[in-house]
């Protein structure tokens, strides 16, 4: 996960390749609920590994449910209708999906059982309605406190109470579709007779209770259902394990990459794997809508094909009321079209997160478009003219990952201007690795990939800069070094003379060189810490010297320079392997300086080193690596040169990134 305060996508071109959906989070803490309600022991497989779901997994805990963890599958040790810790104090974070049925489920066995239940959660949590849900049970004869505001959680839950099971029990239905599918899931613990629920007003999501009343089947209660009006849990219902459950895939997060498909899916299809005809979930229809604008979708009972059909896209007008959440990928698509769209029936939008449809028009105006808001309706016009654009994303993951997609402006008109997300750690909520997925799919033309350089003698620090500058930035590193030191021991254990080229260039250029998890592989074997050693420096800077070598080893640092930027740490990166890179430096310190580091990082390592000798040895690869005649060390002409003989690596780091801000056009 990219865990820093920005990320900048360069300019998008195309998108190719299979992409394996996350567990939906809807389904993955209903499933979880349910099976910790209900008798017996659950296996839960692909089960979403995400902030809310982990909060769900921490409150059952705290409440002294069992469970355990293997991979993406859970297994809960049902509590059979009674909680067993009859006290608990609950931070729930932002999610509503735990509050909502924790809230139903803990009111009603305070009520039974007597307890004491506080839930909390972060502040824009403790601005999200649920009156609603607090009146329906109140209705019950739950005992429910607002601790802050009337209406609005933190919540506290006591009781023993005696409830009202004879009368329908009354909700809204018009806010969230939250509130009844708590009610549905929790009432079955107190349903020694029928109880009925009756819903009030136009209920909204109607497909989210279709999910519930689907996976409660699965939990061997059999709701029925008059309309969408009127709910009836038959006397004797009980929450019974299925044994083994299945979380399909997340349907609001495959709308990115059906909308990537959309887009910039040219020659063949992305594959989606994780949901497709059988879904259960309706967000599934968002499909629907990206046809209605031109997507080409094939659907299959577990995956979704989808590629560039209609181009521009279609503008069009579309009542969103079954894709609430997926729908914000509809206004993002809208700057591709060629006429205006209007998204409907987006009320609940207020209500999210963060109000999205004010965030989403805010964003949308940064880009340039031109965007009208209502209500409960949002109308977006095409783009032609993209700016550069830093999108805020008010700790709303589907706010960064929607507008990951403007990133293929190139496509969309006169564009190729990056974009930068805010915070994109917010992505944790759903769909942590949602960038890391998104970069294995989409592709970029080479000169729109930014590559800063770090070149300069040995031990003056570049590694350490380079690290450090792509962890800031959440970047790529190449460490051209390590190329020559692997060609170096290669050739010394094939017992090449390292001086030998037509020997040693071809080994160069077959070199089974793997990076991985800040591990150097050589085929099989590890050789992370034997590069490192100075013998290996130094005759990587003699067979450094080779142009055959330098050669061989071009093409192979080219295919370094991937989405979203790379840092390339070396002798040569800014002048000769990435000419047009748009930030060089040039790093440098004293030898003497220089020496006594290396001196320290070899003691830290536990290897004996003396500085004299270190310093001779230092001085003399720097002569061979400036006086050699194929790409000699010398700084690029736009080379900015830093001198950290003073520095302390922070303040190095700091440089670098104050440079690299000043040429961001954000
Ligand atoms: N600005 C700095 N001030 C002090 N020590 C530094 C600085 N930059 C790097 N170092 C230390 O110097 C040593 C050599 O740095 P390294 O990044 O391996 O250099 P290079 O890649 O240029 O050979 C490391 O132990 C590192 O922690
Ligand atoms: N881009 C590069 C990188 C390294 N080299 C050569 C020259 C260096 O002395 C050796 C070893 O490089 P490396 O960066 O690993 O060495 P230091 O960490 O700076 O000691 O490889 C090069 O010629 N071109």
């Amino acid at each position: 996960m990219f865990n820093i305060p920005f990320l900048d996508l360069p300019p998008l071109r195309a998108a190719l390749g299979t992409v394996t959906l996350p567990g939906s989070k809807s389904i993955s803490n209903r499933i979880l609920l349910m099976a910790a309600l209900a008798e017996g022991r659950t296996e839960i497989h692909g089960l979403l590994a995400a902030d809310d779901t982990q909060v769900m997994l921490e409150s059952l805990r705290t409440l002294g449910v069992q469970w355990t963890r293997d991979g993406d599958t859970v297994t809960v040790d049902g509590m059979g209708g009674r909680v067993p810790q009859a006290q608990a104090d609950l931070f729930l974070g932002n999610a509503g999906t735990a509050m909502r049925p924790l809230a139903a489920a803990l009111a009603l066995m305070a009520a039974r059982y007597g307890g004491d239940y506080q839930l909390r959660g972060v502040p824009r949590m403790h601005e999200r309605p649920i009156r609603d849900l607090v009146d329906a049970l109140r209705g019950l004869g739950c005992q429910v406190d607002c601790l802050a505001q009337a209406g609005y959680p933190p919540l506290r839950l006591t009781g023993p109470s005696s409830l009202h099971l004879d009368t329908p029990v009354r909700v809204r239905g018009d806010v969230s579709s939250q509130f009844l599918t708590a009610l549905l899931m929790a009432l079955p613990l107190v349903a020694q007779r029928d109880v009925v629920v009756e819903v009030e007003g136009e209920l909204i999501s109607k497909p989210y209770i279709d999910i519930t009343l689907a996976l409660l089947g699965r939990f061997g209660v059999r709701v029925q259902r008059d309309g969408w009006q009127r709910f009836t849990i038959p006397a004797g219902s009980r929450l019974q394990s299925p044994g083994r459950i299945h979380v399909e895939g997340d349907a609001s997060a495959a709308s990115y990459f059906i909308a990537l498909g959309a887009l910039a899916a040219l020659g063949e299809p992305l594959r989606i794997e994780g949901v497709g005809s059988d879904a259960l979930q309706g967000d599934v229809r968002f499909a629907d809508a990206a046809a209605a604008m031109g997507a080409d979708i094939r659907l299959e009972p577990n995956a979704l094909l989808v590629q560039r059909g209609r181009w521009p896209l279609r503008g069009i007008e579309w009542d969103c009321i079954a894709i609430p959440d997926a729908a914000m990928t509809l206004a993002v698509m809208a700057l591709f079209a060629d006429g205006p769209s209007k998204l409907t029936g987006i009320g609940s939008w207020r209500v999210k997160e963060t109000d999205r449809i004010a965030a989403m028009a805010t964003e949308l105006r940064k880009l340039g478009a031109t965007v009208d808001e209502g209500p409960d309706w949002i109308r977006v016009e095409p783009l032609r003219e993209w700016r550069p654009a830093s999108i805020r994303t008010y700790d709303d993951h589907r706010m960064a990952m929607c507008f990951s997609l403007a990133a293929l402006n190139p496509l969309g008109g006169h564009g190729a201007a990056p974009v930068r997300i805010e915070d994109p750690a917010c992505v944790a909520k759903t769909y942590p690795d949602y960038f890391e997925t998104f970069f294995g799919l989409v592709q970029a033309d080479a000169a729109d990939v930014p590559v800063i350089c770090i070149d300069g003698p040995t031990a003056s620090g570049k590694g350490t800069l380079a690290d450090e500058l792509a962890q800031a930035l959440g970047f790529w590193v190449l460490d051209s070094g390590a190329l020559y030191r692997a060609t170096a021991w290669a050739a010394l254990q094939a017992g090449l003379d390292l001086n030998d080229e037509a020997a040693v260039a071809p080994l160069a250029a077959t070199l089974p060189l793997r990076f991985a998890g800040g591990q150097v592989y050589l085929g099989e074997e590890n050789v992370t810490e034997a590069l490192r050693q100075e013998a290996v420096g130094l005759g990587a800077s003699t067979v450094a010297a080779l142009p055959a070598v330098r050669q061989a080893l071009h093409a192979l640092q080219l295919g370094f320079r991937r989405v979203p930027g790379l840092v390339a740490d070396g002798r040569d990166m800014g002048t000769a392997i990435f000419p047009d890179a748009p930030l060089k430096v040039f790093l440098t310190a004293s030898a003497a300086q220089r020496a006594q580091r290396r001196h320290k990082q070899l003691i830290f390592k536990g290897v004996s080193a003396n500085i004299e000798g270190l310093l001779a040895d230092l001085e003399a690869r720097d002569l061979r690596d400036k006086t050699r005649s194929a790409s000699p060390l010398k700084p690029a002409q736009d080379a900015r040169l830093l001198d950290n003989s003073d520095l302390t690596i922070e303040a190095s780091v700091d440089q670098v990134l104050a440079w690299w801000a000043d040429q961001r056009p954000f």
